[in-house]
């Protein structure tokens, strides 16, 4: 049998001779940060450890939680809540004598990690689980210039995304759906579905009882105006009023005398509440009216449906007299089942009688008023606190029967109320493997090799290799300009900041002179007419290390300027300048002028999907503000924005018939 070479490049002789020795040669130097060290992050840590690559920094914000010990692997039962970032370093770092791993446990949103920060990488990983970090780090990769894979998995289905700058779409280049949302009447009132009471459980009544004290009038305020019925909006305020007296009891110490809180809680939500809407007979005309519960009768197994008060055999009725104990799904059973176990056998999996339901809620509502009572001040739903999925689980089911929807298990309402797919051990791999690939076409620079891959549920094509898309030239993101500045915050003003960053005037080559409205974020903090700010430092504006300053001309006629804020490097004099500013100032390029409006939409084959409102557009108007304002829905400075300002009208669908007047945006 022929000799493997001995010694350290054994180990590497694979990886060598597919690579081949350049990139492998390189690898070892290549800076790598991975951002997230959840299912795939632990099997990409693996695959970089054993790739060769020799320099990476895993960041992640998380402990580790049992749930995850059936797919990352890198973690054992001892190391539950310890540090995901920590362990999984010390773990991989084993595989591979020549590596060396940086653990962060942080959130990668921390002012810390800023633009220069991530420019000291070669390329970024991004293995996270949510829109929020993975649009952050979209962006910061853009300011930054680094290659970017970004990724993900649902169940049997994953993607993987290779983002470079100016080459191919960003991460925000394409909007992403936004949740499903449901009107508040249906949650609050008029349910229909098992999510719809789970939705309420979780979002309605959990932070009533267990959050902070405030006034939840705001959302009634926008159902009215949405023209809800206005006599339901005023019972729901009643109802909502009503809290006050459920939440002190549950804060008040059991003196052993009156009813349980939990009692009384029941009796207020399942009962009284119950009763009100069902004084508003037009809601019931044509739709089966809930039924009030019975804390007593239910215990003591003598409440029954009064058939006066509910004429019809409705869905209500059946619910109650559905006796199902035989699967997972769905089943609700009348009776107790005896001693929480079901034919079902597995306990979260088993369908729960109204008893049982009932005592879930008062035993998980004693649970959370008790942590109360010794002092956490708000418990808001997590998936993985048990008393608050009980809670979920509880008065969810409980609500479903009095409206005659079936029940869910407690296994259904962790999946639903936590919107959570379950993890698929083998996609993540694939994916992680996928990424790699990736990863070697850029840091090869091999543009046109790069390719969007999804796996997917088709036994015929499981993989699909797509090519590249230019980036979206409307996009708030890449298509902006970035630009960093190096600052003492407490010393440097916006005047400062934005006039540095413009420089002289048109004759010197510069923007100076040019109107431009300045945000944080989706705060404005100046516009051509509004200057109270601009003798501000940033401090004072709440603007500070790893926030970007978006300096908007508001000609439309160029790119956004995204200003990165920094701060001064550690050995900058003490009586040296407040700012450094960027060199060479930034030349933002020119937007397409606006063109003439052509009669027919574009070709569909080249047309994109018109971006989401959402992504777009601020729901309230643009807010002026002293710096510390109550942050509004997101906006990305855009083009559709300023030209909506300039008094053009848009139009929801290229399908919307034009007026003379319009011009098309492309
Ligand atoms: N802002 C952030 N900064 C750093 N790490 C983050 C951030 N947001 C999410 N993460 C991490 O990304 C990882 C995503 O991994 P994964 O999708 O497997 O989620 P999980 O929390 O481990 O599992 P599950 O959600 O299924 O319980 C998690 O470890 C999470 O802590
Ligand atoms: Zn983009």
């Amino acid at each position: 049998m022929p000799k493997l070479p001995g010694g350290p490049d054994g180990r590497s002789l694979h990886a060598r001779a597919i690579l081949g020795p350049e990139l492998y040669g390189r690898l070892s130097e290549t800076k790598v940060l991975l951002v997230g060290a959840g299912g795939i992050g632990c099997e990409l840590l693996k695959n970089i450890v054993l790739t060769g690559f020799g320099d990476i920094t895993l960041l992640d914000l998380d402990t580790i939680d049992l749930s995850n010990l059936n797919r990352q692997f890198l973690f054992k039962k001892k190391d539950v809540k310890q540090s995901k970032a920590l362990v999984a370093a010390r773990t991989a770092s084993a595989f591979n004598p020549n590596v060396k791993i940086t653990p962060i446990h942080g959130n990668i949103k921390e002012p810390q990690f800023d633009v220069a920060w991530f420019r000291g990488f070669d390329i970024v990983l991004n293995a996270l689980d949510n829109l929020d970090a993975r649009r952050h780090v979209n962006k910061m990769c853009m300011a930054a210039n680094v290659p970017l894979v970004e990724s993900g998995t649902a169940g049997y289905l994953g993607q993987v995304q290779p983002i470079v700058k100016d080459r191919a779409e960003c991460f925000d280049c394409v909007p992403k759906p936004t949740p499903k949302t449901f009107p508040v009447c249906t949650i609050r009132s008029t349910p229909s579905q098992p999510i719809h009471c789970i939705v309420w459980a979780k979002s309605y009544l959990m932070p009533q009882l267990f959050g902070e004290d405030e006034d939840s009038g705001g959302e009634l305020d926008d159902a009215e105006k949405q023209g809800e019925n206005a006599q339901e909006i005023a019972t729901l305020r009643k109802e909502a009023q009503a809290f006050k007296a459920v939440r002190a009891a549950l804060r008040t110490p059991d003196v052993g005398k009156g009813p349980s809180a939990a009692k009384m809680v029941f009796e207020k939500v399942f009962h009284s509440d119950i009763l009100n809407l069902l004084s508003m007979a037009d809601m019931w005309r044509s739709r089966a009216p809930p039924t009030p519960l019975d804390f007593e009768g239910i215990r003591s197994g003598a409440f029954v449906l009064n058939k006066k008060t509910y004429p019809e055999d409705g869905a209500a009725q059946r619910a109650l007299k559905d006796v199902k104990v035989d699967s997972g799904s769905s089943g609700m059973s009348n009776g107790s089942t005896p001693n929480g176990t079901s034919a079902a056998g597995l306990k979260d999996q088993r369908a729960l009688s109204l008893k049982d339901n009932v005592d879930l809620f008062v035993s998980s509502t004693e649970r959370l008023a008790a942590r109360l009572r010794s002092g956490e001040d708000t418990i808001s739903f997590d998936k993985d606190d048990d008393d608050a999925l009980d809670f979920v689980t509880a008065a969810s089911n409980l609500r479903s029967i009095a409206y005659g929807i079936p029940g869910k298990s407690r296994w259904e309402v962790k999946e639903m109320a936590g919107n959570i797919i379950p993890a698929i051990a083998t996609t993540n791999a694939i994916i992680a493997g996928l990424i790699v690939l990736q990863a070697f076409h850029l840091l090869r620079k091999s543009y046109n090799a790069l390719r969007n891959v999804h796996v997917q549920f088709k036994p015929t094509m499981p993989l699909s290799a797509i090519n590249m898309t230019p980036p979206n030239q409307n996009c708030g993101v890449c298509r902006d300009t970035y630009t960093e500045v190096l600052c003492d915050l407490a010393r440097v003003t916006l005047r400062e900041v934005v006039e540095g960053v413009l420089g002289d005037g048109e004759d010197a080559g510069g923007l100076g002179e040019r109107d431009v409205s300045v945000y944080e974020h989706t705060r404005m903090l100046s516009d051509p007419d509004w200057d109270d700010n601009l003798e501000r430092t940033l401090e004072s504006l709440n603007v500070t290390r790893g926030k970007f300053l978006s300096i908007v001309d508001d000609e439309g006629e160029f790119a956004t300027i995204q200003v990165a804020i920094g701060v001064l490097p550690p050995n900058h004099p003490a009586d040296g300048s407040a700012l450094i500013l960027p060199s060479p100032l930034p030349t933002p390029p020119p937007r397409k002028p606006k063109k003439a409006m052509p009669s027919t939409p574009p070709p569909t084959g080249t047309k994109r999907a018109a971006p989401d409102d959402d992504e777009l557009e601020p729901a309230a108007k643009r807010q002026k503000t002293n710096g510390i304002a109550p942050v509004p829905p997101p906006f990305t400075p855009s083009k559709k924005r300023r030209l909506e300002d300039d008094g053009l009208i848009m139009l929801e669908t290229l399908d919307e018939p034009l007026e003379d007047d319009v011009i098309l945006v492309d």
